[in-house]
């Protein structure tokens, strides 16, 4: 939820707890933008009016990362206008505030029940399909016949973790656990725990052992995501368990041997960090014994389009065929710059499956933001005009066609409706 009012958004928060989801809330469109590169949502509420911009450029900056969750706007009647524009764009649809909590939630319940009818298992990809990756995929296998530890860098969504999958499968050790961590996702207070594991009893609501990471993983592979990310106080620790291989579970008397393999991987300037400070140089050395860099996607662009064309297959569901991509679209996926890598390409095209019209995507469902450029501008009275046609067929939509149902439903007469339409239309 995107809302920079701290009453209203409280209050919505509050009852969206209530009803047992779990809302995430930004106050501003730089705060949602970083919220959904850390996890996509099954739903996404956004005001139009925020301190850093509009509900136009969330839209924009939020398409990398959106995938096929829907997007639904809330604005006062004064931005109505920006509000159509980005339905016909591809967002959901829009509230006009004051808006009824209990229609949100049913609106959030309504599309929820759609989604989880509707989603897809992810499997194994094939791993290289160009030159480039063929290398790293190469090196991978090499890296995977030592006991090394590996660390594996590049942008936010190029396929590090996939690598990582991919190295582990390739090792003698595929039989055993691979255990994935967000080292910036866990809340401080609970790094310890979360890592070495605890036994019963060793703090204040400790009720059962836990088992921690390091365990879990065994003799397999711990894959530790965003490693730039990790708290200075378990860097120390980290570095002990990569020195001695052992750890020791809080609240334990006695130390565990850890017999599995490391592998990190960060998107983000480890040398910076250093420099800053932040990241301990000894811990850099242990863990960077072998480096790998992932290329960007912009510089493979000759894998955009058979990835294109498995992301298509995957979103079709049941027996309709895979989409098809026109022309244009697949031109508009070469020339794109990739910020959001393969993660972006992915979500790009699941959305554009969900809400595709037709058997063949064209490059504005692909990159919904185009449309708002091209939708015209004119006068602020055309705008309005377009808004009240808008909202005058949506109307007659929801009500089959019944032009009192309509009508009553927009609050004027018959005779206004019918007048205002054939305005819009003239
Ligand atoms: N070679 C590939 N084939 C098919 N899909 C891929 C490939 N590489 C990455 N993907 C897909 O792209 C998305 C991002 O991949 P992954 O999570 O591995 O990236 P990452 O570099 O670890 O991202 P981050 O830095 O944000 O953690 C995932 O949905 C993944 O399945």
């Amino acid at each position: 939820m995107v809302e920079d009012d701290t009453i209203l958004g409280g209050a919505i928060v509050q009852r969206l707890k209530l009803e047992g989801l779990a809302p995430v809330w930004a106050q501003t469109c730089a705060e949602a933008i970083a919220a959904l590169k850390r996890s996509q949502p099954d739903y996404m509420l956004s005001d139009i009016v925020l301190p850093d911009g509009s509900g136009e450029d969330v839209f924009r900056k939020a398409q990398p990362w959106l995938g096929d969750t829907p997007i639904l706007f809330a604005t006062a009647f004064g931005e109505i206008d920006q509000a159509v524009r980005l339905v016909k764009a591809g967002a959901e649809d829009y509230l006009t505030k004051p808006y009824d909590v209990d229609e949100l939630v049913g609106r959030i319940r309504q599309s929820l029940s759609r989604r989880s009818a509707s989603s897809a298992s992810a499997a194994m990809p094939e791993f290289a399909l160009s030159p480039a990756m063929e290398a790293i995929a190469e090196q991978l296998r090499r890296a995977a016949a030592t006991e090394l530890p590996v660390l594996l860098t590049g942008e936010t969504g190029v396929g590090k973790e996939v690598a990582a999958r991919y190295l582990h499968a390739s090792s003698p050790r595929a039989g055993s656990p691979f255990v994935a961590v967000n080292c910036g996702a866990i809340p401080h207070e609970l790094l310890e725990s979360q890592f070495f594991g605890h036994e019963r009893g060793a703090f204040t609501g400790a009720a059962q052992a836990h088992v921690g990471f390091f365990e879990e993983a065994a003799d397999g592979t711990l894959f530790l995501d965003e490693i730039g990310e990790l708290d200075t106080r378990l860097q120390t620790t980290l570095l002990r368990v990569l020195e001695n291989g052992s750890y020791r579970p809080v609240g334990s008397r006695n130390d565990r041997t850890f017999g599995g393999r490391i592998v990190a991987a960060t998107n983000a300037d480890l040398g910076q960090l250093r420099a800053e400070k932040r990241f301990r140089d000894d811990l850099y050395f242990r863990l960077s014994v072998i480096e790998i860099v992932l290329p960007p996607l912009r510089q493979r662009r000759e894998e955009i389009e058979p990835l294109s064309r498995r992301f298509l297959k995957e979103s079709s569901t049941g027996n309709r065929p895979a989409l098809k991509l026109s022309g244009d679209s697949l031109q508009a996926l070469l020339r794109h710059d990739w910020p959001g890598n393969i993660r972006e390409l992915r979500n790009r095209l699941q959305r554009a499956s969900v809400f595709a019209k037709s058997d063949i995507l064209e490059a504005d469902d692909i990159f919904p933001e185009m449309r708002l450029e091209t939708l015209e501008d004119g006068t602020l009275g055309d705008a309005r005009d377009r808004a009240e046609a808008d909202r005058i067929e949506r109307a007659l939509i929801a009500s089959k066609g019944r032009v009192g149902e309509a009508a009553k439903q927009l609050g004027i007469s018959r005779t206004t409706l019918w007048k205002r339409r054939g305005r819009s239309r003239s």
